[in-house]
């Protein structure tokens, strides 16, 4: 074994982290963490003469080294034949830090041009029993996808003879591990459903010009375009920064679309829309960064609840170090924002509870004598007179009321009028605000104003906001390039608002784009959950049908567990008996989460898992889209909430509660079909959605039961692992 100093002459070499690297570095005791960090500071500033990487005997690639870490640990270091790139690759115990060498190679994705690190000798090892099975079976996993699409797609001579003999999705689940990262995914999109048009955007690969400029052995300029997998820092400092959260993965390495849409330049409003656990979220932090460097002025970075605005801001502090830029992206909800301008006009404002809001509508109605229950019409003011900003009698005689099921004739469009100039009558004369009047007053102010407030506006969980915080947002920007982003995702929308952007002055068309791969949930969980949505019409906010096609997940864990049980009783003691599982097994009590759909059922569990050894806390009730703080009882403890107040949240390992017959669909939450179809059918869709959005919060472990007969949206639902009681 040879030595090779580092010392090259004073220069500043420059490191390239590898996400693996990160990873197993992140799982080190905290001695061993700041002996890496030390190692690596050293190295990167390139003065330390006594460091040395050490070349590897009998390997099949020369430009792996090992660098010592201490008596134990090494690092595994890919040296470039020419210049001062240096890529971290693994961090592991000696003997395997060798061997890991030992088996791989190195080479330069045709398609991405980016480097990919294959198992040679994993590959050569499974081939022969793969070509006998082959051999033997009725099909092949590629049958119908041709060698140049394969090729085209960067699929190498070695790879093709391997996925070539493949006869099932599941032997390429296995050869994850070995085969080269980009081409895996290809294949793996492929398997999936994809079109070769659609993996090939998907992987991020290069125009025809750029793939003619890819060196094969140029494996530094291929770490350059590896961004997905490595990331290159240049001092010491930008490499502690990096290793100072070495979890949060999504800071460091985005997926090629991510990072496509995040520092697009757009003419007008985009959006990204993708299933559950995609990284929108992580999308629409970076794309609030890359706005706030552009330095052209302030962004807004918003949603509706401030549960989320809050988890917004803390990753924000992660991603954020200039203070400069974190100081031009403001972190709130569009109510709170709408709230602070209105403000500035009438300081105190009192606002109207959604009990006293009911109280008032049901004075108007009992007063005029109306056919009409307080939420019949607290929804056609907020879906029809609100969302159309209708100022009079005759515009809402002629007002389309699309989707608002229930037809009203003339006649009753009168009554329900008058019924709301009761309603805004009482609320004028004693002071009262809406949030929903809020924002309607706070728009007439900016529209007013000299200046929008905001050059930029993010807007996570788009799906869910009210057509009058849509108007509200769009005076709060200048329309103009880059002025709006959106994430969100229909299949996820969990009240009542459905708008159409067009409508609304906003355009996405041609700027839309979908991610597909979920970096949260188990491909188990996800495919049981999907199930659930499946062949539901979701319409995507922008005149169209939105589709779950295509979303899976690479990580695997046990399919979800249901069980139904005689009594809710029954149903919380198995439940604490799970969690209790959970934690035997190694998992923090705050990693857990257990989800039900109404206030009465969190609030009666509480105490229940306390007495049975449980610590628990409660995601606070609160009027829904209010701030809901978590009441902590000191220590870790389980989350217990409503699947609203799940939203935005992810554990390891989550339960869900009560998925009865009688719970799920909550009977006070859909209209009875006797009264309005369409509103009925639209309200069986949104509990639909929050139990899919519940569910979709689970990492690894997913736990389902009931009492008595199980919600209709179970029974529908493919194999997982169900028992009875
Ligand atoms: N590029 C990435 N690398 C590593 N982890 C990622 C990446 N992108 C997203 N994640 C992780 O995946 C999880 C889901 O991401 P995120 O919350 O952004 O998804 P989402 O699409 O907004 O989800 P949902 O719609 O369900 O709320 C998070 O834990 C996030 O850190």
């Amino acid at each position: 074994m040879g030595f090779e100093q580092w010392t090259r002459g004073g220069d500043v070499a420059r490191l390239g982290i590898d996400k693996e690297f990160l990873l197993g570095f992140a799982a080190l005791e905290k001695q061993v963490q700041n002996r890496v960090l030390d190692v690596f500071a050293k190295f990167e500033a390139a003065t330390h003469a006594g460091l040395h990487l050490e070349k590897i005997g009998n390997v099949r690639d020369d430009r792996f080294r090992t660098i010592r870490i201490d008596r134990f640990w090494r690092g595994v270091v890919l040296a470039p034949d020419s210049g001062d790139t240096y890529t971290l690759l693994r961090v592991l115990p000696h003997d395997d830090a060798y061997a890991w060498a030992q088996r791989r190679r190195v080479s330069v994705n045709a398609a991405t041009g980016r480097n990919e690190i294959r198992d040679v000798v994993a590959i050569d090892a499974t081939l022969p029993e793969l070509t006998r099975r082959a051999e033997q079976a009725p099909s092949r996993l590629f049958a119908d996808v041709a060698d140049k699409d394969l090729r085209r797609l960067g699929i190498d001579e070695q790879t093709l003879a391997f996925a070539r003999v493949l006869t099932d999705v599941r032997q390429l689940e296995m050869a994850r591990g070995f085969l080269p990262p980009n081409q895996w995914d290809a294949l793996f999109g492929l398997a999936a459903g994809m079109t070769p048009e659609e993996v090939w955007a998907e992987i991020g690969a290069a125009s025809e010009a750029d793939r003619a400029s890819f060196d094969a052995d140029d494996v530094v300029a291929a770490v350059e375009r590896s961004a997905d997998r490595v990331v290159l820092v240049d001092g010491p400092e930008e490499l502690l920064e990096v290793f100072r959260h070495p979890f949060a993965l999504w800071r460091v390495y985005l997926h090629p679309t991510q990072r496509r849409i995040a520092q697009a330049r757009f003419r007008g409003p985009a959006r990204v829309t993708g299933g559950p656990g995609t990284g929108k979220t992580v999308v629409a932090l970076h794309r609030a960064r890359d706005l706030a460097s552009q330095g052209v002025g302030r962004v807004l970075l918003t949603t509706f609840t401030s549960t989320m605005c809050d988890s917004l801001a803390a990753d924000l502090d992660l991603l954020v170090h200039d203070p400069l830029e974190r100081e031009r992206i403001t972190v709130a909800t569009v109510n709170k924002i709408a709230y602070d301008v209105f403000r500035a006009w009438q300081p105190q404002p009192t606002i109207l509870t959604d009990a006293e809001e009911r109280a008032v509508w049901r004075t108007a109605t009992r007063g005029l004598g109306l056919p009409f229950s307080e939420s019949f019409l607290s929804e056609e003011w907020r879906q029809v007179i609100l969302a159309q900003e209708i100022l009079t009698e005759a515009g809402y005689q002629k007002a389309r009321r699309a989707g608002r099921g229930r037809p009203l004739g003339p006649r009753q469009r009168a009554q329900v009028w008058a019924a709301w100039r009761q309603f805004d009558r009482e609320l004028r004369a004693s002071g009262r605000w809406t949030h929903e009047m809020i924002c309607v007053e706070a728009a007439r102010l900016l529209e007013r104003a000299p200046h929008r407030p905001y050059r930029h506006v993010v807007i996570d969980e788009a799906q869910d906001l009210s057509p009058v915080q849509w108007r509200f947002l769009r005076t709060a920007v200048k329309p103009g390039a880059d002025d709006f982003f959106l994430a969100g995702d229909a299949h996820q929308r969990i009240y009542h608002n459905r708008v159409s952007l067009r409508e609304l002055g906003i355009q996405v068309v041609g700027r839309s784009a979908r991610l597909t791969v979920n970096y949260r949930t188990t491909a188990e969980i996800l495919a049981w959950s999907l199930g659930m949505l499946r062949g539901e019409p979701i319409d995507d906010l922008d005149g169209g049908l939105d589709s779950v096609a295509g979303y899976r997940s690479e990580l695997h864990g046990p399919v979800p567990r249901l069980q139904g049980f005689a009594t809710w009783n029954d149903e919380i003691r198995e439940a604490a008996e799970q969690v209790r599982a959970w934690i035997r097994a190694g998992v923090a009590p705050d990693e857990i989460g257990v989800a039900v759909r109404s206030n009465k059922f969190a609030e009666s569990l509480l105490p229940a898992l306390h007495r049975l050894g449980v610590p628990a806390r409660l995601l606070a009730r609160l009027p829904e889209q209010q701030p809901a703080p978590i009441e902590r009882a000191g220590g870790p403890a389980v989350a217990v909430g409503t699947m609203h107040r799940m939203k935005g949240l992810e554990f390891r390992c989550l339960t869900v509660l009560g998925v009865g017959e009688r719970q799920v669909p909550a009977p006070g939450a859909v209209t009875p079909a006797g009264e309005d179809e369409i509103a009925h059918a639209q309200d069986v869709q949104r509990e639909r959605c929050l139990l899919f959005v519940a569910c979709t919060r689970a990492r690894e472990e997913l736990y389902i039961s009931w009492h008595g007969a199980q919600s209709p949206f179970l029974a529908q639902l493919g194999p997982a692992a169900v028992r009875s009681t």
